[in-house]
């Protein structure tokens, strides 16, 4: 009866093998499929542990969910290089930016996240089960996208609740996933909340995903990526007058950095 169970096994798990070594769109959702269970399971253990741990929605939680998601890298391969993290060594609170590839941008998140730092996220995250549960208990403050006077008004608040709570904030200025490896013109959200907090700006920037993933071609193999925190950018005495300048600047950088890191340094010099 168990020999018959382990043929089986080694059967299906043989079988899997060759559909992943002759079709890539089947490694490719495999692999996501995997991604996409490893993050529900686990966000529901990390959830009982953040209720015992913390007892509810806090951002100390995030110490619970970094540990855990930082383990994920082993399953895929994955291999992050990272520099500047001395630059998150602000006095108090700031706005973390940084680019955004893929749902796969969770471990490069958890790589590098600092403490009392919460994430911006569409609300509709909200509703992906446990892993929405998991969000919400870490702290993780919700807009809604389709909404610019809610989502202002939400942005407006944490301005206020930043510097007592001495919170970083990490949001995604491109607002959408975008695997081009290139990056989409900024929302100008972040940088509204840098100066009306009168706080700095870190960019963070990614390498480009595309050697190893690119859901177009369905290739998703191992990979390196470099990570740089890049130095803050002081926003006080800005008003909001200078958003626009802010946001043009912190662009120019991040995309230089981008190119730099992904092997493209022409590109970077075109793009101003
Ligand atoms: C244990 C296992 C766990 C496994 C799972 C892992 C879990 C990990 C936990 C961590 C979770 C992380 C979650 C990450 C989620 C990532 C996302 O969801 S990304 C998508 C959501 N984020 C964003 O959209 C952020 C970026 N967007 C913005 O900043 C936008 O500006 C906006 C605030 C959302 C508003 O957008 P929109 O409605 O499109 O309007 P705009 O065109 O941007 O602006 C219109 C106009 O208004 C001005 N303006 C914008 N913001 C402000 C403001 N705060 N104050 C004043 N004015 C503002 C803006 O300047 C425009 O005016 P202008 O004249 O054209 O300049
Ligand atoms: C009971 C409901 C069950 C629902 C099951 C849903 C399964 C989802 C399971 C795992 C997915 C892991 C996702 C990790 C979190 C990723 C956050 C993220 O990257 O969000 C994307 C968002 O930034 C931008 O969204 P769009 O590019 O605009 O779109």
């Amino acid at each position: 009866m168990e020999l018959g169970w382990l043929v089986c096994g080694t059967a299906v798990l043989l079988l899997l093998h060759v559909l992943m070594e002759l079709s890539p769109a089947v490694n490719f959702a495999l692999r996501i499929g995997f991604y996409c269970v490893l993050c529900l399971v686990s966000s529901a253990l990390a959830a009982a542990a953040c209720l015992l741990v913390n007892g509810g929605r806090t951002v100390k939680n995030m110490r619970i969910i970094k540990a855990v998601v930082k383990t994920f890298k082993y399953f895929f391969g994955l291999r992050f290089e990272v520099k500047g993290l001395e630059n998150f060594e602000v006095e108090g609170p700031a706005i973390i930016v940084s680019n955004h590839q893929s749902i796969l941008d969770m471990m490069g998140l958890m790589e590098i996240l600092p403490d009392n730092c919460v994430q911006v996220g569409k609300k509709e995250l909200m509703y992906t089960g446990t892993v929405g549960l998991i969000i919400y208990l870490g702290g993780v403050i919700f807009i809604n996208r389709k909404s610019t006077s809610s989502a202002k008004m939400v942005m407006a608040e944490v301005a206020k609740t930043m510097a007592n709570e001495n919170l970083k904030v990490w949001v995604y200025p491109e607002g959408t996933r975008n695997c081009t490896g290139d990056l989409l013109p900024f929302k100008k959200g972040a940088f509204h909340l840098a100066v009306q907090a009168q706080v700095p700006v870190i960019p963070v920037v990614y390498s480009s995903f595309t050697t190893f993933y690119n859901p177009k071609t369905k290739l998703f193999t191992s990979g390196k990526i470099k990570v740089e925190v890049l130095p803050p950018i002081e926003t006080k005495g800005l008003t909001s007058d200078d958003v626009t300048d802010l946001t043009d600047r912190c662009f120019c950088t991040m995309r230089e950095t981008l190119f730099r890191l992904s092997g493209r340094p022409s590109e970077a010099k075109d793009s101003s």
